[in-house]
């Protein structure tokens, strides 16, 4: 099928992932991923949370997005074209327009250098802009979006900024890419909580002022609640609840969702959790 542009941008056709072990290992394979589908759409920017407890396979779908994992069975296709098939050009659009926000920034970069080093790459690598001068504006807006000091940041090394501070440069990062979808993967698990508030504000607006989409991948039911547009519950692989991410948490179909909504703290064990979250939104 040739890509026209009514096609999705990103789009998960019955996708399973089983694990096998290596020749040299006696486990049984594992399956990771059950039939998961999924489309965003370029023209209408969403945030889609997946969330599950550890081991549910959310890890697994981003991974197998970013097509960094191969399917087993069914398939991932960019702009219509399965990216098994993607041209190199295509294939090179894919890797702008598809970013990835992990969840341990510090591994994503190189202690030996300056955090310059990090945008110096990507102006290198893709067509940012036209003059060296262009490029260098480019860089301190994607700084300064995520609420950052470009000239403090960019002559520090790595373990100079804070947990936050780094994951906001990969989101700036991938920012500069003008991608059309950000899959992060738990991207505020290891920041504290004043912190997590600002990082997930910074994704809303990139939604919001940038039409960025995100596959937003998280355990936690209450950032899902307060950020996502749909959510979709992973169980064991399965997608066991899909829909509006309020109104699944607010009246969850399925006992596992339940569950995960009950595992979440309040500060008050008589108040309701989804009640206390809306209370706090109002
Ligand atoms: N490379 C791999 N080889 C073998 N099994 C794997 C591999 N990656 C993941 N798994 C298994 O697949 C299942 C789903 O893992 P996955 O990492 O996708 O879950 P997750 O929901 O992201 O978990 P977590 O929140 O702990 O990261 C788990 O049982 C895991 O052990």
């Amino acid at each position: 099928m040739s890509a026209t542009s009514d096609q999705p941008l990103l789009q998960a056709e019955q996708v399973t992932k089983v694990y096998r072990s290596g020749l040299l290992e006696q486990r049984e394979p594992v399956t990771a991923l059950k039939q998961f589908s999924l489309e965003i759409h370029a023209e209408q920017p969403r945030i889609v949370a997946l969330a599950g407890q550890s081991g549910s396979g959310k890890s697994t779908a981003a991974q197998i997005a970013l097509g960094f994992v191969q399917p087993t069975s069914g398939s991932i296709r960019y702009r219509g074209t399965p990216l098994a098939k993607l041209a190199r050009g295509p294939r090179r659009q894919f890797r702008q327009e598809v970013q990835a926000v992990l969840q341990d920034p510090f591994t994503a970069f190189n202690p030996v250098y300056r955090v310059r080093h990090v945008f110096d790459v990507v102006v290198r690598n893709f067509e940012i802009a036209a003059t060296p001068a262009e490029a260098r504006r480019a860089v301190a807006e994607a700084i300064e979006f995520v609420g950052l000091d470009p000239a403090r940041v960019l002559d520090a090394y790595p373990h100079q900024l804070s947990g936050g501070e780094r994951q906001r440069v990969m989101i700036a990062r991938a920012c500069l890419l003008r991608p059309r979808v950000i899959v992060a993967d738990e991207p505020v698990s290891m920041v504290d909580a004043s912190i997590r508030a600002a990082i997930l504000e910074v994704i809303v607006n990139l939604r919001k002022e940038a039409g960025i989409s995100f596959l937003y991948v998280t355990h936690d039911l209450s950032t899902a609640y307060h950020i996502a547009d749909e959510l979709l519950v992973l169980y064991e692989g399965e997608t066991v609840e899909r829909g509006d991410a309020r109104a699944v948490i607010d009246a969850p179909t399925h006992e596992y969702t339940r569950r995960l909504i009950d595992a979440v703290p309040v500060p008050d064990p008589d108040v309701r959790w989804a009640a206390a979250v809306r209370e706090d939104a109002a």
